[in-house]
């Protein structure tokens, strides 16, 4: 996940390859709650999501004292205890509107006279409605008060006054604000279903409807058979009660998907023989959003549903214009607003008021969003009309993402744009909402234009802070690091250990080595053979012997391919001697790193010393000045500045001031 202030997307060319999508946020929610009011049963969930909206369900359901345990890809869920809950707790649920609604209306029921609940947001959650599903649940004897606004949470809950559950005839629920309401109340139901039948009827429309239809699949998954009416009555028969399915499969997520059915079709060459393949979800869905399949359809997408599994091509190009009312898949509906930029005319959105309500008010958020790459949008109280710019006019834009991941996820398609300008997401870390490895997942199977991943090189002497700064900049950026001396580094070592002499005379059998090096990065660790070597190729004696091969023109070209495979999505911060000059001579960004031999014997005496080592200063100095010496004077991809580099000088400089400069650097480039 990226947890950085702004991810930028470089200017994207095409996709393929397959993606294994996370289990959907609303299945998995819904099976936690459900799983949790089986009493005294175990439930063994397998690919249920693990995002911020299920973990706000799951620690709340922990609070109340369910028994939840992970065990690799499953997890272990034992129902409730009713009797056995802790009274007075406060529930933060973030803004997970699946976990606010659904335990609104389970505690309301669940809770003893008196026993008293507090379930609480963030500020968003706080400002989204949730009135029409309390006054549902007052008749049936519910104790509920606002804690601050009238409709909003925190909702205070002080347990059920049983004689007037007795006497609740129908129940009645709006279905035009929000569907929750309705899943939430047929959640709860099960729970005071035992003597008597318990209806529900719909007031109005009712919005949303396939989201309606995942809660009635997996109350019938857990013992309970509503009766559905026409979706405007139900029925939980008397005698309900919740029974564990024993195992239950969540399916990958159809909003998610809809991010990548999209990108199939607007970047996929089925002339190159290039599709986007989503494994794991196909036309068996229970989701109500696998039905963006028809809608990318329209606009020409080449979708190809199997049972288990969508082949996704672009078909028409440019894609075309709709008018679609995309009331019965409100969430991935936000990814035909993007995709609409790369469509033949204007596309209409219509009957999508729920936008105005969901994690921000998506229509204001979209209309806004859009303009700035160069739509031109009109919106209304529950449309969106989207123009899309023409193939020269679209603008560079920083997108900003409301706290939604919707938002995050759907204008990172926009860096397909044919003017090739960047997309910067703020706040990219919004996406663990539902899909915290959205980027990752994307970045695996998009390629950049002409090939070219923004790089930034860092190179310089011995000890003059080239890994530190270049740590510190991807930190920032959210970039790869390659340090390119630990290839120099581990190819020294591996040739000690096969006791060949780091000497000239051996070039074409080092060059075989390094080209074909049992190496391997695993996160922070470089494993030779094997086993981490992390610690003994940063020795005084390996740093010698890097030093000595790294001479060897032979070996240089041979790690040449180890170094340019780094380059990937979104970019890479490249540290060593000829990372400008050689390796990336097209970077867009070449810094010469350097500071006076003294200051650098001093930071290698500290770094050794603190490491517990033993070193004199003298003699590093000494040492330090002889590896420059043989650095800069070898034949081979001598260590220099390249003629394009900025020279930094940072003897008298701490890190964040270099980082700040290089950064400055970076953005001038990018603008
Ligand atoms: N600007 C700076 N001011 C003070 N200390 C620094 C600065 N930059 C780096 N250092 C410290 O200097 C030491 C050496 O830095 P670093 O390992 O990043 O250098 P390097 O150029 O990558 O070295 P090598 O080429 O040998 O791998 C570290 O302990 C680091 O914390
Ligand atoms: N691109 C590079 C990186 C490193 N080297 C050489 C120079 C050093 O003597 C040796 C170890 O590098 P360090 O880990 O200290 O940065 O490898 C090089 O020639 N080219």
């Amino acid at each position: 996940m990226y947890s950085i202030p702004f991810l930028d997307i470089p200017p994207l060319a095409s996709a393929h390859g397959v993606v294994r999508l996370p289990g959907s946020k609303s299945i998995s929610n819904r099976a936690l709650l459900l799983a949790a009011l089986c009493e005294g049963r175990t439930t063994v969930l397998r690919g249920l999501l693990a995002s911020d909206d299920t973990q706000a369900m799951r620690t709340a359901l922990e609070q109340l004292g369910c028994r939840i345990q992970q065990n690799g890809d499953e997890l272990h869920v034992t129902g409730l205890d009713r009797h056995a809950m802790p009274a007075g707790l406060q529930l933060h649920l973030g803004n997970a509107g699946t976990a606010m609604r659904p335990l609104t209306a389970a505690l309301a029921l669940l809770a003893r006279d008196g026993q008293q609940f507090t379930l609480t947001g963030v500020a968003r959650m706080q400002e989204r409605p949730i009135g029409d599903l309390v006054d549902a649940l007052r008749p049936l004897g519910a104790r509920i008060t606002y804690e601050k606004n009238p409709g909003f949470p925190p909702l205070q809950l002080a347990g059920l006054d049983t004689a007037r559950l007795d006497e609740a005839q129908t129940i009645r629920i709006r279905g035009d604000v929000s569907s929750q309401f309705l899943s939430a109340m047929l959640m709860a139901l099960p729970l005071v279903a035992e003597r008597r039948e318990r209806v529900i009827e719909v007031d109005g429309p009712l919005i949303s409807l396939p989201y309606v239809a995942i809660t009635l699949h997996l109350l019938q998954r857990f013992g309970v058979a509503v009766r559905n009416e026409n979706w405007r009555r139900f029925v939980v028969p008397a005698g309900s009660r919740y029974r564990s399915p024993g195992v239950l499969q969540v399916e990958p997520d159809a909003s998610s998907a809809s991010y990548f059915i999209a990108l199939g079709g607007i970047a996929s060459d089925p002339a190159q023989g290039q599709a986007i393949t989503i494994e794991g979800l196909g036309a068996d869905s229970i989701q109500g959003d696998i039905q963006f399949i028809e809608a990318a359809r329209q606009m020409g997408v080449d979708v190809q549903a199997e049972s288990n599994r969508l082949v996704v091509r672009r078909g028409a190009w440019p894609l075309k214009a709709i008018d679609i009312d995309a009331n019965h898949i409100p969430d991935a509906a936000m990814t035909l607003a993007i995709m609409a930029l790369y469509a033949d005319g204007p596309t209409r959105i219509r009957n999508i008021g729920s936008w105005r309500v969901k994690e921000t008010d998506r229509i204001d958020a979209m209309q806004t969003e859009l303009a700035k790459l160069g739509a031109a949008v009109q919106a209304g109280p529950d449309w969106l009309a989207i123009t899309p710019p023409a193939a020269q006019a679209w603008r560079a834009a920083s997108i900003a993402t409301y706290d939604d991941h919707r938002m995050a996820m759907c204008f990172a398609l926009a860096a397909f744009n044919p003017a090739g300008v960047r997309v910067r997401i703020e706040d990219p870390r919004c996406v663990g909402k539902t899909f915290p490895d959205y980027f990752e997942t994307l970045f695996g199977v998009v390629q950049a234009r002409a090939g070219r991943v923004p790089v930034i090189c860092i190179d310089g002497p011995s000890a003059s802070g080239k890994g530190t700064l270049a740590q510190a900049v991807a930190q920032q950026l959210g970039y790869g690091v390659l340090d390119s001396g630990a290839l120099y580094r581990v190819a020294a070592l591996a040739a000690r250990r096969r006791q060949l002499d780091i000497d000239p005379a051996n070039a074409r059998q080092l060059a075989e080595l390094a080209r074909n090096l049992p190496l391997c990065f695993d996160g922070e660790r470089i494993l030779l053979d094997g086993r981490d070597v992390s610690a003994e190729i940063r020795t005084e004696q390996v740093g010698r012997d890097a030093s000595l091969i790294s001479a060897i023109g032979e070996v240089r070209e041979a790690l040449l391919d180890w170094q340019r495979q780094a380059a990937r999505l979104p970019g890479l911060v490249a540290d060593g001697r000829d990372m400008g000059t050689v390796v990336f001579p097209h970077a867009p960004l070449k810094v010469f790193l350097t500071a006076s031999a003294e200051k650098r014997a001093e930071r290698r005496y500290k770094q050794l010393i603190s490491k517990g080592n033993s070193a004199t200063l003298s003699t590093l100095r000494e040492e330090l000045e002889a590896r420059d010496l043989r650095d800069t004077t070898r034949a081979a991809a001598p260590l220099k500045a390249a003629h394009d580099a900025e020279v930094l000088d940072n003897s008298e400089m701490d890190v964040q001031a270099a980082t700040e400069q290089v950064l400055r650097w970076w953005a001038e480039r990018q603008s």
